[in-house]
C-alpha cells in the first residue's frame, strides 16, 4: 500500500480548516459533520453530554492522475492527522506531528510569517519532517504571495521556490498540494515483522470501550487479543478492537507498520497510557521507544468553589467525569477560611483554565468562584527542605525561605518594526530578558525569557493593544530561574483573605498591591459600613482602599414608598449576588477574586 502520512500547521486563522474541507472535499471524503456522527454510531459512544469527541484523523484516497507520459495512476492513502491550535497544547501538537513524515506549513499571503508559524516549523524540523511550505490565500486583494514565501526562506530557511501557491477558498493549487505530498513527503518507513512499536498521539474516554487510543505504528503489527504494553509504566492491556479512521472509527483486523489507526484495550484510566508514551508487546517489547515521553504536567493552578456549599459533592463527581478525560487536568481538595471547602486544580494553561470552568458551569450547571492563576514555585527552605508550591496561601514566610525559584518561558514575537520601541518597553516591564531580534524585511522576531507569571494574566491583550493588532506571540517553558518574590496578602475588614493572597516579585509588590485593592474597593458592593481593604507583606500594610457604605441610600430613595417596593428593590441586589462569598459580613463578588488579573492600563 502506498502511504503518505501528513499534518497542517498554521498560524491561527491563515486558513488551516478551510483548506483541510478543500482537501476533504477533492478526494471526496464526508463533511466534518457527518464523519462525527458516523464515528458516533460506529463506536456506540456515550452521546451525553459533557463528553467531547476529539478531532479524529482523516483517512483519504488519492487517485493520481494519469499523465501523457504514461506515469500517475497509483493509488494512495493518505493519513491527514489534526493538531491543536494553542500553545497550551504545544506538547500534544509535537506528538501529532511525531506521528507524521511530513507537514503542509500554511502561510496566509496576506499576513505573512507569524510567531505560531515559526513555533510551528521548529516543531516539524525538530521532529524531522519534510516541510511543504504552502502560500495561502492567494485571491485575496491584498495577498503578496512572492514575499510571503520569501519571508519563509528569510525566517525559517525553507527555499521560497518550493513554496506551493493556493487558495482553500477557491480551491487553487489544491491539486498541485496533493502531488506535493507524494512527491516530497517520504513514505512511512517501517518492518511489520518487527516487535510492535505503536506512538500513541492522542485519546478519548469512552464509557462502554474505554480509553481509545490514536496510534501511529512505528515497527511491527497489532491486532486484537495481542497482549499490549504501555512503554512507560510496564502496564499490560489485552487489545479489543483495533482499527483506521474511514471516515468514522472502522474496525480492521490490524495495523503494521506505517499506519494511523486507533486501538481499544478495556483501558480505564487514561493516565495509565498517556500521549506521547510507546505501545509495544507484552512477550516481545522493543527495546527502543519512541523518544521525548513526558507525562502531562500541569503548569497553572486555581483554587475552584461552589458558590453554593451545598454544590461541593456534584463539583466533585464533574471533575472526577473530566478527569476520566483528560490526563493534564488534575484536582484535589482544598479548604479555604474564606471560601470553605473546594480544589485546587492544575492546568495546561490559561485556555485549559477557561474550558474547564466553562464546561463545569455550562455542562454540569455549577456556580462557582475561581481564585487567581498561580504558577508552581520551587522553594528551599533554611532547613534544607526542598519543595514545589502552586498555592499561595501555602507560601512560607520570608525568614524560612533560603532561594526561591520561578518558572521561565521562551517568548517568541513577531511584530512590525514601528511598534518594536513599546513592545520592548512592555517586556521590559515583565522582567524579559532579550535573547535575539531578527529583522525580517520591515517586520522583527523578539525574542525573550520571560517570568511565566508575568504574561499569565494580561499580556496578550497588552502586546495586540500596543501593536494594533499586529503582533503574534508563542512561548515554550524552559525551566526555573531564581527569582526575589514576595507574598502579599489581601485583607477585607482588618481579616486576612487567604484565597486572595498572590505571589508577585518584590519590585512589583506595592503597584500589584495598590491595584488590587483599588480594584476590589470598585467592585465589592457598598455596605451598611465602611469596609477597608488592605495589601500587606508580612503584616506590614502596603496599600489601603476602602468600600463606602451604601446601602442606606437605596433604601432612603424609596422612602415613603410602600414595603412591597423596598422587597423588590432588595431581591433586586440580592440577584446580582450571584457568584458572591460572605466574608465576615462582607459580600466578595467573583470580580473580586480576579483583581489581579484585571490589566494595567
Ligand atoms: N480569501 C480567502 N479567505 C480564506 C481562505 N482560507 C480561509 N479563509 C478565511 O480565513 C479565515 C480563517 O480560516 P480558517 O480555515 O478557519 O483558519 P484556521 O487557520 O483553520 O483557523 P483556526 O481554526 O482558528 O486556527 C476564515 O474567515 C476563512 O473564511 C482563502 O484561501 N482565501
Amino acid at each position: 500500500m502506498l502511504v503518505r502520512n501528513f499534518s497542517i500547521i498554521a498560524h491561527v486563522d491563515h486558513g488551516k480548516s478551510t483548506l483541510a474541507d478543500r482537501i476533504l472535499e477533492k478526494l471526496g471524503a464526508m463533511g466534518e459533520r457527518d464523519k462525527r456522527d458516523q464515528t458516533l454510531d460506529t463506536l456506540e459512544l456515550e452521546r451525553e453530554r459533557g463528553i467531547t469527541i476529539k478531532s479524529t484523523p482523516v483517512r483519504l484516497t488519492y487517485h493520481r492522475p494519469l499523465r501523457e507520459d504514461g506515469t500517475g495512476g497509483e493509488v494512495y492513502t493518505f493519513n491527514l492527522i489534526d493538531t491543536p491550535g494553542h500553545v497550551d497544547f504545544n506538547y500534544e501538537v509535537s506528538r501529532s506531528l511525531a506521528a507524521c513524515e511530513g507537514v503542509l506549513l500554511l502561510v496566509d499571503a496576506s499576513q505573512g510569517v507569524e510567531a505560531q508559524t515559526i513555533v510551528n516549523a521548529y516543531l516539524a524540523i525538530d521532529n524531522n519532517l519534510e516541510i511543504v511550505p504552502v502560500v495561502n490565500k492567494i485571491d485575496l486583494p491584498a495577498a503578496d504571495p512572492q514575499g510571503a514565501a520569501q519571508e519563509l526562506e528569510d525566517v525559517i530557511g525553507i527555499p521560497a521556490e518550493d513554496a506551493v501557491f493556493a487558495s482553500g477558498k477557491t480551491g487553487e493549487g489544491v491539486e498541485q498540494i496533493l502531488e506535493a505530498i507524494v512527491e516530497r513527503i517520504p513514505p512511512p518507513p517501517g518492518d511489520p515483522q518487527a516487535p510492535l512499536k505503536a506512538l500513541i498521539f492522542d485519546s478519548f474516554y469512552d464509557a462502554y470501550q474505554g480509553v481509545i487510543l490514536f496510534v501511529r505504528v512505528l515497527e511491527g503489527t497489532v491486532r486484537a487479543k495481542d497482549r499490549m504494553m504501555t512503554y512507560s509504566n510496564g502496564k499490560s492491556f489485552e487489545v479489543d478492537k483495533v482499527g483506521t479512521f474511514t471516515p468514522g472509527l472502522i474496525v480492521a483486523e490490524e495495523l503494521s507498520a506505517g499506519s494511523v489507526g486507533w486501538i481499544a484495550a478495556g483501558i480505564k484510566d487514561i493516565h495509565d497510557a498517556q500521549v506521547g508514551d510507546t505501545i509495544t508487546s507484552k512477550d516481545q517489547p522493543t527495546t527502543d521507544p519512541f523518544p521525548g515521553f513526558k507525562p502531562a504536567q500541569p503548569v497553572v493552578f486555581s483554587g475552584l468553589y461552589p458558590t453554593d456549599t451545598e454544590d461541593y459533592r456534584k463539583l466533585r463527581e464533574a471533575l472526577e467525569r473530566l478527569k476520566l478525560n483528560d490526563a493534564a487536568f488534575v484536582f484535589e481538595p482544598e479548604t479555604s477560611e474564606a471560601l470553605g471547602f473546594g480544589f485546587r486544580c492544575g492546568f495546561l494553561g490559561l485556555l485549559h483554565a477557561e474550558i474547564i470552568q466553562e464546561r463545569l458551569e455550562r455542562e454540569y450547571d455549577l456556580d462557582l468562584i475561581a481564585t487567581a492563576p498561580a504558577v508552581v514555585y520551587r522553594l528551599t527552605l533554611t532547613n534544607g527542605e526542598t519543595f514545589e508550591t502552586q498555592n499561595p496561601a501555602e507560601f512560607p514566610t520570608r525568614d524560612r525561605i533560603e532561594t526561591m525559584e520561578e518558572p521561565y518561558i521562551k517568548l517568541s514575537i513577531m511584530l512590525p518594526e514601528e511598534f518594536v520601541g513599546p513592545v520592548m518597553q512592555l517586556l521590559q516591564e515583565r522582567r524579559g530578558a532579550m535573547i535575539t531580534m531578527n529583522y525580517v524585511g520591515k517586520r522583527v522576531e523578539l525574542l525573550y525569557e520571560v517570568p511565566f507569571a508575568e504574561i499569565l494574566y494580561d499580556f496578550h491583550d497588552r502586546l495586540k493593544s500596543i501593536s494594533r493588532g499586529y503582533a503574534s506571540m508563542d512561548y515554550e517553558q524552559i525551566g526555573y530561574r531564581e527569582g526575589d518574590l514576595v507574598k502579599v496578602d489581601i485583607m477585607v475588614q482588618g481579616e486576612t483573605v487567604d484565597a486572595l493572597a498572590v505571589i508577585v516579585h518584590r519590585d512589583k509588590a506595592y503597584s500589584l498591591g495598590r491595584k488590587i485593592v483599588d480594584k476590589m474597593a470598585e467592585v465589592i458592593p457598598r455596605q451598611l459600613f465602611p469596609v477597608p481593604v488592605q495589601a500587606t507583606i508580612g503584616g506590614k500594610i502596603i496599600a489601603r482602599a476602602t468600600v463606602k457604605a451604601y446601602r442606606k441610600d437605596v433604601l432612603a430613595k424609596c422612602y415613603g414608598g410602600d414595603i412591597s417596593r423596598k422587597k423588590k428593590l432588595l431581591e433586586k441586589q440580592k440577584k446580582g449576588r450571584a457568584r458572591m462569598k460572605n466574608i465576615g459580613t462582607v459580600e466578595v463578588p467573583q470580580e473580586a477574586f480576579l483583581a489581579v488579573l484585571s490589566t494595567d492600563e
